[in-house]
């Protein structure tokens, strides 16, 4: 087979001209105003099916999807064998792609990186894609195809999908028939591993709850209602599980007053929910790979349980696992978090839990390739999206270990019940939902225990706009700026002058802002500082 048909290749282009922007592959896809997004999609099918020709015909999926809300309101990405994000390197491939401005100059990018990257033009091309609710994803689905056609490559539609299913078909697809076989290539299958684990998992849990989930009226809506009919019922000893907020069929409603935005950014419940104090509530993101918990206290006080809250509840649970199976030497946790993680989350897990914690740039993808040095890794970003990595090695140690009592052996089958329950290709909202409720039952927590864990350090986050963002480089994990020469020192200046201050600014990765993050002992210290810093980032932004 041709790498592909020139002529085609052109006439699919010239379909979806260049509107003439500069377009970056950033760290979750592209994303941008839909109506911008046609012609990058179609560059995204045909370095799709380069990535596929040059794995000999391994599988490669793309989600039509945006991870927030504006000022983008689509994006697209690709998923690479295992379920990964795409590799690095390739994401530079994407951006060149994108934005080749004429038809002529598309044709011979193309070749070229067809050659540079010794790709074989006889080997197949596959990919799989999917989207969610956004109302132009059918338009950009067509666009996907022409470029599929044009390029050869073999494709198959899974429809409405949330972005962590169509990782999961991946993995799937890819591993089918070999020893490392994920769980079966359809929608149906995914519902059906994670809900034969749960249920293997609230086997010798204490007792089980509610929770209310905000689906943002985005597709984790009807999934996760699909998701219940594999579940136990609460009769059966499941988690009576009430969803809200599920209308997909107005796009226009998708995180409108609802959703894990929402709820992080305005510190509130949504509108929507009539939920009591105490009670137990969660939002997912619009494509269901981020999930927050909350409550509102007696006192009647909001209270937000992010990310940071998930991964110290998950390493918690599988340190005592680990421990209680008789599996601890063989099973080294770590967690992983950005610097926008609260220190106070960072402290509990090192002098409480007793674990390593790596901090990495913002991105997921950082965060994942982190999480796999070691044996269990747990990972999340504070706005709720991450996972659990268990290595080969632990997965190996977890299914063979001998135990030597019925309380090793409860351990261990609950152990083995997560290694199923939990996506271990990228952070997945219904997943790691469950997983919560499976910790919190097992427990026997409600919102409060939880929350009493450790007491979050105030913190406050500004956005500040500047004449040209890049000035800002970051190091050290993005807790320091090199760059321009001074800005620090005067950072580091303001800090010093607050009781368990901390503060850093960087480049946001998807805006054209920089982002300050501050904490401090106080609310009214956190705020000041903030507000100090962002100053700083002016003043330098300001500068010629
Ligand atoms: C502070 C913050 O929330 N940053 C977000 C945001 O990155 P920025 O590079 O900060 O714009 O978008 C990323 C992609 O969705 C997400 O991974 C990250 O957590």
């Amino acid at each position: 087979m041709a790498i592909m048909d020139p002529k085609k290749l052109v006439e699919g282009s010239a379909k979806h001209p260049q509107p003439g922007k500069v377009f970056q592959y950033g760290t979750a896809g592209f994303r941008m105003k839909a109506n911008l997004l046609d012609s990058v999609v179609y560059r995204v099918g045909l370095l799709a099916a380069l990535r596929s020709r040059k794995l000999n015909g391994q599988t490669i999926g793309v989600m039509i999807t945006a991870s927030h809300n504006p000022p983008e309101d689509n994006g697209v990405k690709l998923v690479d064998p295992m379920g990964e994000m795409l590799e690095a390197s390739w994401e530079a491939y994407a951006t060149l792609l994108a934005n080749a401005a004429t038809d002529e100059a598309l044709l011979e990018l193309y070749k070229k990186l067809s050659s540079d990257l010794k790709i074989n033009g006889e080997a197949p091309a596959r990919v799989i894609f999917a989207r969610d609710t956004r109302a132009s994803g059918s338009r950009l689905v067509g666009c996907l195809i022409d470029a599929l056609e044009a390029a050869g490559a073999e494709h198959t539609d899974f429809k409405l999908l949330t972005t962590p299913q169509l990782h999961y078909l991946v993995r799937c697809v890819n591993t089918k028939g070999t020893q490392y076989e994920y769980g079966d290539v359809s929608e149906q299958g995914y519902y059906e591993k994670i809900g034969a684990a749960f249920k293997r998992a609230m086997k010798h849990r204490k007792s089980s709850g509610a929770v209310t989930v905000d689906c943002a009226n985005g597709v984790g809506g009807p999934k996760l209602k699909e998701l219940l009919k594999y579940l136990p019922t609460k009769a059966e000893g499941g988690v009576d599980i009430k969803v809200i907020n599920d209308d997909v069929v107005k796009p226009e409603n998708l995180n409108v007053q609802c959703g894990a935005d929402f709820v992080k950014t305005n510190q509130r419940a949504p509108p929507s929910s009539t939920t009591k104090p105490l009670e137990r509530c969660a939002s997912l993101d619009g494509d269901a790979d981020r999930v927050v918990y909350y409550f509102t206290s007696d006192e009647n006080i909001f209270r937000l349980l992010d990310g940071d809250r998930i991964a110290t509840l998950a390493a918690s649970f599988l340190g005592d696992l680990g421990r209680q199976s008789g599996l601890a030497e063989h099973l080294k946790i770590g967690v992983v978090q950005t610097a926008y993680a609260n220190g106070a989350s960072t402290q509990y897990v090192e002098s409480n839990l007793k674990l390593p914690v790596i901090c990495t740039p913002t991105g997921v993808k950082h965060l994942h390739h982190a999480a796999t040095r070691f044996d269990i890794g747990v990972y999340f970003e504070a706005n709720g999206h991450g996972t659990v990595l268990f290595s080969p090695a632990a997965l190996k140690a977890i299914a063979t270990h001998e135990p030597q009592s019925p309380a090793q052996q409860a351990a261990l089958e609950t152990l083995q019940a997560l290694t199923e329950l939990i996506n271990q290709t990228v952070g997945d909202a219904l997943s790691d939902l469950l997983l919560v409720e499976v910790i919190l039952a097992h427990k026997n927590w409600g919102m409060r225990e939880w929350l009493d864990t450790y007491v979050d350090l105030p913190n406050r986050l500004v956005r500040v706009e500047v004449r040209d963002r890049n000035m800002f480089v970051a190091v050290d994990a993005e807790r320091r700026l090199e760059s321009p020469p001074g800005a620090q020192a005067e950072i580091d200046k303001l800090v010093g002058k607050y009781k368990q201050g901390r503060s850093f600014a960087r480049a946001s990765g998807t805006e054209d802002a920089v982002r300050v993050y501050a904490e401090a002992a106080t609310r009214g210290e956190a705020d000041d500082l903030a507000g100090k810093v962002a100053n700083v980032v002016r003043q330098f932004g300001a500068a010629a």
